[in-house]
């Protein structure tokens, strides 16, 4: 007997909705176990799965608005249930409304839900008749809500942002994390030059792009398999987002300088290090997951790195043997990843107020262990990829009030168009939509004494 697909769909989504797991690993084991489906099929499961997370407040708004029994006090598979059916009735209209409440029925009926077989035909039935009458939040009356609905984010989140943000920005903001984006990568050059690489990507059908910011970045759309390109198999690009990029700009290293990553996996930023420093100097990688540090010294071989190692390291803990060693320490730490919901968009939903105060006592933690590892007079570069003041500004001010560092300008550093009010006082918060990539901060500091 054949899978049903859709009640493939439901099972990812109630692990990653009532469980622990995460979109990316519950699709993909999803699509591994079932490897003989068409690829019809497995794009319509991707489909309906991703489509339907990204979208959930304004799907759960819609569902309210026709069903008597309010979202949350619903059995959690009819809730899945009726949310993957109404992404299908309001974002794919190739599929007929009556397969898609049809289909619906007969799951609940086969999960055991045959006394609710009548409640999802009838909210299904109705949302297929009224989602064009929905009225919805205005921006004008409660921007809030507006913002929540239109563009699923918790309200929690927005919260934050408006007190920070101007509206204008925040929906900027929340516009592109729904915006497809080109993929940015990094040329690395020591083998082949630039052009080179372009004219192996074009020749491959890739659609390559300059990035605006920096000249070694580069867009790549239209790439289906990015593993199975020259480029990428021969260490010609590596996959990195811009803001990722200003790291090793702002933090600038000298020939031979002995540069520490604490918290370095899967590695990006300390592989530009290296490729920055030209086989000269050291560049200690350190993660605390075991896993993640031997994918790293398998990239690091891989591509040849030889001024680079991984290491298994906790950065919360002390290390006495790198007190004072490092000329460049890059404190790149964990966070709650809101600038980077647009790759991920399980972040909006995991991340909650308590974690992330959790997270800012992480954060802490390891700033104030690894400053013990700059030289007098040399560089740490803390940075993150989320924003907001506490895990930012705040964290910022924690070390300055603390230890001996001043900040740095970091104009010399970084393009003109990024240069702006914080930006001469060391420091940066990107914003994805109002600058071109990811959401990110990054300040740079000085040690004085
Ligand atoms: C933001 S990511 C780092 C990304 C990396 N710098 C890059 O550019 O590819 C944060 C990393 O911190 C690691 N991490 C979390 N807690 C840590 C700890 N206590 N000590 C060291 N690494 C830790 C995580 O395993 C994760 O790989």
């Amino acid at each position: 007997m054949g899978v049903n697909i859709r009640a493939l769909i439901l099972d990812v989504l109630m692990e990653v909705t009532e469980g622990e797991a995460y979109s990316h690993i519950a699709l993909r084991d999803t699509l591994e176990k079932y490897e003989y489906l068409d690829k019809r099929d497995r794009a319509f499961i991707s489909r309906v799965t991703e489509g339907t997370l990204e979208n959930l407040i304004q799907i759960d708004y819609i569902i309210e608005c026709f069903s008597k029994v309010p979202i949350y006090n619903m059995k959690p598979l009819i809730r899945n249930l009726l949310r993957m059916s109404v992404y299908q009735l309001k974002w794919m209209d190739a599929v007929p409304d009556s397969a898609v409440v049809n289909e619906a029925v007969k799951i609940a009926q086969k999960r055991g839900f045959f006394n609710l077989k009548g409640f999802v035909n009838g909210v299904l039935r109705a949302c297929a008749r009224g989602l064009d009458s929905v009225t919805y939040p205005s921006a004008e009356a409660s921007p809030l809500e507006y913002l929540s609905v239109r563009y699923s984010m918790p309200q929690w989140i927005l919260t934050k942002w408006l007190y920070q943000f101007s509206f204008e920005d925040v929906e900027k903001m929340c516009a592109s994390f729904q915006a497809e984006r080109p993929i940015t990568v990094r040329v690395r050059t020591q083998q082949v030059s630039k052009e080179e690489i372009i004219q192996s990507l074009v020749s491959e059908g890739v659609t390559v792009l300059q990035h605006p910011y920096l000249d070694y970045a580069l867009k790549l759309t239209g790439a289906n398999y990015l593993q199975a390109l020259t480029a990428f198999r021969n260490g010609w690009i590596y996959v990195q987002d811009v803001s990722s990029m200003l790291v090793t700009e702002i933090a600038a290293p000298n020939w031979g300088d002995y540069c520490i990553d604490v918290c370095a996996a899967p590695g990006g930023k300390s592989l530009h290090l290296s490729d920055r420093l030209k086989g000269s100097g050291y560049v200690e990688a350190r993660d605390i997951s075991e896993k993640k540090v031997d994918l790293m010294q398998e990239n690091i071989d891989r591509l040849g790195v030889i001024n680079m190692q991984a290491a298994l390291k906790d950065a919360m803990k002390y290390d006495e043997k790198s007190f004072q060693k490092a000329d460049i320490v890059l404190c790149d730490v964990p966070c709650s990843g809101l600038g980077v919901i647009g790759k991920k968009q399980d972040i909006k939903y995991k991340m909650n107020p308590t974690r992330l105060e959790e997270l800012v006592r992480i954060q802490q933690r390891i700033l104030s262990v690894s400053q013990n590892y700059v030289k007098p007079g040399g560089v740490m570069v803390f940075s993150t990829c989320t924003i907001g003041a506490e895990e930012n500004q705040m964290n910022l001010q924690y070390v300055l009030d603390q230890f001996p560092f001043r900040l740095e300008s970091i104009d010399p550093y970084i393009p003109e168009a990024l240069r702006g009010r914080t930006t001469a006082g060391g420091y940066l918060q990107l914003l994805p939509g109002v600058h071109d990539c990811d959401g990110f901060f990054l300040a740079r500091l000085r040690r004085e004494g």
